[in-house]
């Protein structure tokens, strides 16, 4: 891999970790923070307290490092920042939950400037206050000897306001598959940096900042969702953990997602024609949308923002995840993918 490109001033600016030190870049990060709705002790104290109406606490942790999760020289500090907290504001939504508070766990090189952690911190914010969330506390630590890796490990806690939370087990043959957000978009917005272009600034900008649509989980859940969870890595590999653990087939309808993902035709089509690839691939294989897909009873009325686009079967010989009842391996290799998802550890 290609080692992304040091982005922010190198050395010892007056502005570095180094020189501010643990506690001044505390203090500056912490002024940015916001202010949890649910938090009785906020920053600064050993540990935080929040209230929890529900009882129950929704917990998640999703960790970004520079390099693999984002490059500075594609993000600015506050994209990273409200790319990080969607990843996890997400999972609670796809829990049926309302995210409450995060918690972020940072390693950066000494010589990162205060400024751009400020920025981050600006991201996290602004990405959480919609919902009355935000930082709540965190830790700062040095990165490992000789790395230039920033290091971001997010935590959310949400609450489930006495509702069931939405496996992803739970889903039943005759139920209907519907979906919730925007698919492809962060992918085609990846492939257009990755060819070195910083447009079309809609694709770009949903790689850099996802819109996921946090209100769509605890509707679902409200809704009866039998089971749901948010796409991160890919449409056909997420379905894939709601299929094996229903042990359910989960048969996308192809005609639904083109209508619900590539009509009317746009940036995705635009950058696919001019990089030879099918916008299909992103749809079905792209993450980091943090589009919602759930299983819901049929003849449930679907709530806002949600469109069906397939239905769930009995288990059969050719697999978990159908396209228009054709294998998944089969649709991945048809859109000229790799697999069905991001490879983790390719
Ligand atoms: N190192 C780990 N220790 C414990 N649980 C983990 C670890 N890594 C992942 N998990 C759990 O495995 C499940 C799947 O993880 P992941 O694919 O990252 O989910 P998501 O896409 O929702 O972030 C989650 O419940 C997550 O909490
Ligand atoms: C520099 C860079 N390269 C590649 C990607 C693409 N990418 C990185 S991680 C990922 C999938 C989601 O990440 P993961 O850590 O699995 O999140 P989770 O499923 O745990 O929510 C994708 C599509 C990126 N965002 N940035
Ligand atoms: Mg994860």
């Amino acid at each position: 891999m290609s080692r992304p490109r040091p982005l922010v001033p190198r050395g010892n600016s007056a502005d570095s970790v180094r020189v501010v030190g643990e506690f001044g870049v505390i203090s500056r990060v912490v002024a940015r923070a916001g202010t949890a709705a649910a938090a009785e002790v906020g920053p600064g104290d050993d540990a935080a307290v929040l209230r929890t109406p529900d009882g129950r606490v929704v917990a998640t942790t999703d960790v970004l490092v520079e390099g693999r999760h984002f490059r500075r020289d594609w993000s600015s500090a506050e994209d990273i920042g409200h790319k990080a907290a969607a990843a996890n504001l997400a999972d609670v939504a796809a829990m049926g939950g309302v995210a409450t508070a995060l918690l972020v766990g940072l390693a950066c090189p000494a010589d990162t400037p205060t400024s751009w952690l400020e920025g981050v911190a600006a991201g996290l914010a602004a990405e959480c206050a919609p919902l009355g969330a935000a930082v709540v506390g965190g830790d700062t630590v040095a990165a490992a000897p000789d790395s230039e890796a920033v290091v971001l490990s997010v935590t959310a806690l949400g609450d489930l306001a006495g509702r069931a939370p939405v496996l992803r087990s739970g889903a039943r043959p005759g139920d209907v598959v519907a979906l919730a957000g925007r698919l492809g978009w962060s992918a085609c917005g990846l492939a257009a940096l990755r060819r070195g272009f910083k447009s079309p600034a809609a694709a770009v900008g949903a790689h850099r900042r996802p819109h996921p649509p946090y209100a769509a989980g605890p509707a679902a859940a409200a809704a009866g969702a039998t089971a749901m969870c948010d796409v991160s890595d890919g449409l056909l590999a997420d379905v894939g953990h709601l299929a094996l653990a229903s042990g359910a087939v989960f048969d996308l309808d192809r005609a639904a997602l083109v209508r619900a993902c590539l009509e009317p035709p746009g940036p995705l089509q635009q950058v696919a024609a001019a990089l030879g690839a099918d916008p299909m691939a992103w749809v079905l294989t792209g993450g980091e949308d943090h589009a919602l897909v759930a299983a819901f009873p049929a003849g449930t009325a679907l709530p806002d923002g949600w469109v069906e686009v397939g239905a769930v079967r009995d288990a059969d010989e050719n697999g978990a995840v159908l396209v228009s009842g054709e294998p998944a391996a089969a649709a991945v290799r048809a859109v000229g993918a790799e697999a069905p998802g991001h490879v983790h550890f390719g």
